[in-house]
């Protein structure tokens, strides 16, 4: 069997090893002549696959793609063709609750100004959002929720199992702090597409904090950049820009944290991708799944760490970077953006950073620790 793979998808030698022959691939270059005799089809988010990137797979039998997103997949096309496809939703959204977590605690330090006070609003409450929220009551911070979407579905189908939804204005009005959330779409009442258009970055209250770490065009960058010229006030993280790979390089100054796409690169996140394609092709090929994730993932450099005191929003900050610091890759990014390559050259040498729950901590049992358990991160006794 002949498997392509994106070369920035790591344990695919480790899973697919036994299954074929693997050949490593740039994803945005992949072209149709790579595809011939091919079987298996392994991408990320920067490959579009579609009917001209397939026109010469004959004997395609599986596509799976490690993302979240499938805006770069023609959905209707490889059920025309009868090719079976796969995501892999909900694989990083640790990842991405913790990035835009710990995005906070870093603005709420560079701005004397403590989390622990501020209303956050969630734009998309599926699995990243609410990877976020879960993060944000562990620590006790008021959250609002927007989703019309699944505002709908809940009232639809009477669930008593319900969660409390306001509208966008609301969180525009109310929050200090929006994060957003959702996929892209282009059409339809939901669509997210310029969500954050000039007029609605306006009407943003007086020193909000904005965070995208969805995709790029949510929010329209050109307005943004003449939005935040004339309001100081606002502070903006973005990871995710319109146009990837080339970010409108006047607006990268304007942002407090700068990334290239890589909310959701926690070690943990990849290899649970790349295991949910896995899985997926086995059920497809009727084998048995023999490999699990835990296996995957190498041991943390710190093997545990004591808490005897109830800490500080620093010294959590402190503690949390110790798992992932944002500012060195904002300061990469900063530096090597406009680089020939440089968004995608940092992406593909991302030093993987790894999720609250590598790290252990001592002392189990009382309330310092605990509602760091609920936080994310592990817990050992002495
Ligand atoms: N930066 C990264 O590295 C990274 C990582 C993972 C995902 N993503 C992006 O983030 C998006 C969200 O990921 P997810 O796993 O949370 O997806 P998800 O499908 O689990 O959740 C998205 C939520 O957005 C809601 N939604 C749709 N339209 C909306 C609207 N107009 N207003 C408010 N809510 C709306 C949906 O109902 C859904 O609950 C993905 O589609 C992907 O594009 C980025
Ligand atoms: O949709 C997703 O899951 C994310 O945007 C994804 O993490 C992007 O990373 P990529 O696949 O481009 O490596």
């Amino acid at each position: 069997m002949k498997i392509v793979a994106d070369e920035n998808m790591p344990y695919v030698e480790a899973l697919f090893g036994e299954l074929g022959e693997i050949t490593r691939v740039n994803g945005r270059q992949l072209t149709p002549e790579q595809l011939v005799d091919v079987d298996v089809l392994l991408v990320r988010s920067v490959t579009k696959v579609n009917q001209q990137l397939l026109a010469q797979a004959n004997q395609l039998k599986f596509v799976g793609s490690a993302t979240i997103g499938t805006d770069h997949i023609d959905l209707d096309y490889l059920q025309q063709q009868n090719i079976p496809f796969t995501n892999a939703p909900g694989c990083n959204a640790t990842a991405v609750g913790e990035f835009a977590f710990i995005a906070m605690l870093e603005l709420a330090k560079r701005f004397k100004q403590p989390l622990q006070n501020k209303v956050v609003g969630i734009v998309g409450a599926g699995n990243t959002g609410s990877a976020l929220e879960h993060c944000l009551k562990a620590y006790g911070i008021e959250v609002l929720l927007c989703d019309p979407v699944l505002a709908r579905e809940q009232t639809q189908t009477g669930n008593s199992n319900t969660r409390e939804f306001v509208s966008l204005d609301t969180i525009i009005e109310q929050a200090d702090i929006i994060s957003l959330h959702v996929p892209i779409t282009r059409v339809g009442e939901d669509k997210t597409w310029y969500m954050f258009d000039e007029t609605r970055l306006n009407q943003l209250k007086p020193n909000t904090w904005l965070l995208n770490c969805c995709r790029g065009e949510v929010i329209d960058n050109r307005a943004l950049i003449k939005v935040k010229q004339q309001r100081a006030d606002l502070k903006l993280v973005l990871d995710v820009w319109e146009g990837e790979p080339n970010p409108m390089p006047e607006l990268v100054p304007l942002v407090e944290f700068a990334t290239p796409h890589i909310a959701g690169y926690s070690l943990e996140g990849k290899a649970r991708g790349t295991h949910m394609l896995f899985q997926k092709l086995c059920e497809i090929m009727n084998i048995d799944v023999d490999k699990s994730v835990s296996n995957l993932l190498p041991a943390f450099s710190i093997s545990k760490l004591d808490i005897n005191d109830a800490l500080s929003e620093t010294q959590l900050l402190n503690i949390a970077r110790l798992v992932y610091n944002l500012n060195d890759d904002d300061y990469l990014f900063r530096n090597s953006f406009l680089n020939n390559h440089g968004f995608d050259h940092m992406r593909k040498n991302h030093t993987h950073r790894r999720e609250f729950s590598a790290l252990s901590l001592v002392n189990t049992g009382q309330s310092e620790v605990n509602w760091m358990l609920k936080l994310g991160f592990s817990g050992v006794e002495r």
